[in-house]
């Protein structure tokens, strides 16, 4: 299959990147300031807090805040995680344009993140599905462990298949696939894309890899050239997994956007205002940039 012509990239720096900063709470106006600038950059669909427990994932505590504190920038969708109800609820006080549910191919792996099985927490997204349907807002939905597991190790294919199926059945536009870990290799992500794009076509298929072992980019490649045309990314690379000793965050949004360009297809983003973004937050968190494109052209 050939290359999309156009890509659109998610980006999941403010939610998945920062849920997994270590130390004080990061300052909302941290948060509201990065999404700000990268809604500046051309990014169109921000993931911007979690409605979670704050005893589960203190940095998100604060989603309510970051919500009524950013500068809305026309045409730009700030989705939120939402994994129950009460999240739900709790984000649609809070103005979002969109909402995620967050299931996983691995039980041990549910367990862990969600307290609970992966058939309890098809359960547990119906209701937050039929709400969001009554007042027309979109989910997207994430598997996560798709290419292997901390605590399981492989994952067979056909496993993300029933579940990304199970999220698509119950109405989320998109399915996002992620490589929580980032175990990945190229080959094993083609044939993973294929096992599940003969549920859910291509179409409605999101590649979210996080880049533990370096594979990220090479295993976007390998998607992209199965026909999946949105991306996660976080810029800086920021994030990590509480689940997995030295794990990196989501592939960086400045080395996909590069990488995409190099393939001549258009994103609507700015490389080198995403650049001086993800300089900007690195210095923020006092952290190194975990992008080498960010590294490369460093303001
Ligand atoms: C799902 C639960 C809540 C179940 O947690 P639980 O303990 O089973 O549920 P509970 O209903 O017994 O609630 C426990 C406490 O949380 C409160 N609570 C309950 N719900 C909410 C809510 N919505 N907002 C605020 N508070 C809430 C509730 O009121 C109670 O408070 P307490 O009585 O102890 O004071 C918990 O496990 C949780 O919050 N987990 C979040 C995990 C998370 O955010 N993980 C990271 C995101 S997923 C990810 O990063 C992967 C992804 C998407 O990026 C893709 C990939 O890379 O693979």
């Amino acid at each position: 299959m050939a290359f999309p012509k156009q890509v659109r990239l998610v980006e999941m720096s403010p939610r998945d990147g920062l849920q997994n900063e270590s130390g004080p709470v990061i300052a909302t106006s941290i948060k509201t300031q990065l999404i700000e600038r990268l809604a500046d950059c051309g990014l169109n669909h921000i993931e911007s807090a979690s409605f979670v427990s704050p005893k589960w994932v203190p940095q998100m505590g604060d989603a309510a805040d970051v919500m009524a504190g950013i500068k809305r920038k026309a045409g730009v969708r700030y989705s939120v995680l939402t994994p129950n109800l009460r999240g739900f609820e709790n984000a649609l006080a809070a103005g979002v344009d969109e909402v995620a549910v967050f299931g996983a191919a691995s039980e041990s792996f549910s367990q862990k993140n969600i307290n609970c099985s992966i058939a309890e927490s098809l359960e547990r997204f119906r209701p937050v599905m039929e709400a969001a349907s009554k007042h027309k807002i979109p989910v997207r939905g994430y598997v996560s462990t798709v290419l292997g597991c901390p605590y399981e190790g492989e994952i067979a294919p056909e496993q993300v298949a029933n579940v990304a199926k199970a999220l698509a059945d119950m109405g989320c536009y998109e399915i996002s696939l992620g490589d929580t870990i980032g175990v990945g290799t190229p080959l094993k992500a083609k044939r993973m894309l294929e096992t599940v794009a003969k549920q859910v076509p291509v179409e409605r298929l999101a590649a979210h890899f996080h880049d533990t072992y370096g594979q990220a980019l090479a295993n976007l490649y390998a998607v992209l050239e199965e026909g999946v045309a949105v991306l996660d990314a976080s810029v800086a690379g920021l994030g990590g997994c509480p689940y997995a000793k030295g794990a990196s965050g989501n592939v960086a949004t400045e080395d996909v956007l590069y990488m995409l360009e190099g393939l001549g297809i258009g994103t609507g983003v700015d490389l080198h205002k995403l650049v001086a973004t993800g300089d900007w937050i690195s210095s923020q968190l006092n952290r190194l940039n975990g992008s080498k494109v960010g590294q490369a052209l460093k303001p």
